[in-house]
């Protein structure tokens, strides 16, 4: 008897923290399902617009997209704090990098993306129904992760098409999404592409999303995102022997960056950590 009620009213007290965790997770759900109906939504509005302006697949339609993904920030409560806009002005290709935390990053890419630069993609997106469209009438390249050659194959096709048709292209060298609250390891691709254009690399870092996005404690809310454009990194006279210094160099400076952004103390690596 004694001990019914003494469960009962340690439940009772529970109570106030069961329902806010089921308030939170229903929120935070309610949320990412949100943006993911608005990214469907809105590439469906766009979809036409670009097929209307421009005829079909071309990066000129990056300038329709990004225009539209811009609105997302607003209903998402989102502020973006740029710094080093100026390190884009260069005439030409060139490799932008940047660090890669959630689909939220979308938002931070439409927010400063270049003129005429196409990002690569895993395949997968492709089929994302309308936004799948969008990523391909924006010109977006597709690469299968899980196979390597035809990827590489893909990126010296892209070098060439980069020269020709004077493209910069976006590469998340993380490779994958990850919101740890540190950079993963960088992939090779992005370098070796800069390489055999023989353009420069122009990192970008974002601040880590962590005190305002954590998937698992079901947090997001609205914040700021800084992010800083960094100056170019020449490549002219390097070449592929060079690949693994520079990996390591461009992810320790952005690493730098990273932490700086997010008022984190800096923690220096142990271990190399790049092309692992
Ligand atoms: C209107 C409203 C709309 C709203 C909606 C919004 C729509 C917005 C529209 C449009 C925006 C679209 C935005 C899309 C964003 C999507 C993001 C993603 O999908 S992120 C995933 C895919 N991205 C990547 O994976 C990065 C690129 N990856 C790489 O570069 C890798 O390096 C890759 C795949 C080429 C190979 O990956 P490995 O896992 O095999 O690892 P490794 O270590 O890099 O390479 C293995 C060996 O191959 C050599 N290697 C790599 N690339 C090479 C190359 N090109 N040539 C020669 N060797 C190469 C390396 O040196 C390494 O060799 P040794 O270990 O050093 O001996
Ligand atoms: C048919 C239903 C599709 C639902 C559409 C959801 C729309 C989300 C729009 C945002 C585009 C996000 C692109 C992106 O961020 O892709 C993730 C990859 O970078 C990394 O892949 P992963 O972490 O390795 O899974």
């Amino acid at each position: 008897m004694d001990l019914g009620w003494l469960l009962w009213t340690f439940l009772l007290l529970l109570l106030p923290f069961i329902i806010m965790e089921i308030s939170s997770t229903f929120k935070f759900h309610f949320k990412i399902t949100s943006y993911c109906a608005l990214c469907l939504l809105l590439s469906a509005l766009a979809a036409p617009m670009c097929l209307l302006r421009n005829g079909g697949r071309t990066v000129e339609n990056m300038r329709i997209i990004s225009r539209v993904v811009r609105t997302l920030k607003y209903f998402f409560g989102i502020r973006f704090e740029v710094r080093g806009l100026e390190n884009f002005q260069i005439d030409g290709p060139c490799v932008i990098i940047s660090n890669h935390q959630s689909i939220l990053d979308m938002m931070g890419l439409m927010e400063i993306l270049p003129d005429r630069c196409v990002q690569i993609a895993k395949k997968e997106l492709m089929y994302a129904g309308s936004v799948g469209l969008i990523t391909y009438l924006g010109g977006v390249i597709y690469i299968n992760r899980n196979r390597t050659s035809d990827a590489k194959s893909i990126m010296a096709a892209v070098a060439e098409a980069m020269i020709s048709d004077n493209l910069k292209v976006w590469v998340y060298p993380e490779g994958t999404r990850n919101n740890s609250g540190d950079l993963l390891p960088f992939k090779k691709g992005a370098f070796h592409l800069a390489l055999q254009a023989q353009v420069p690399i122009i990192p970008v870092v974002y601040s880590s999303f962590t005190s305002f996005y954590n998937q698992k404690k079901n947090l997001f809310t609205g914040g700021t995102i800084k992010v800083e454009i960094l100056p170019k990194i020449d490549t002219s006279d390097l070449s592929e022997k060079d690949i693994a210094d520079l990996t390591e160099r461009c992810h320790q400076t952005m690493r730098q960056v990273f932490f700086r952004l997010s008022n984190k103390p800096y923690e220096a690596n142990e271990q190399s950590n790049c092309g692992q």
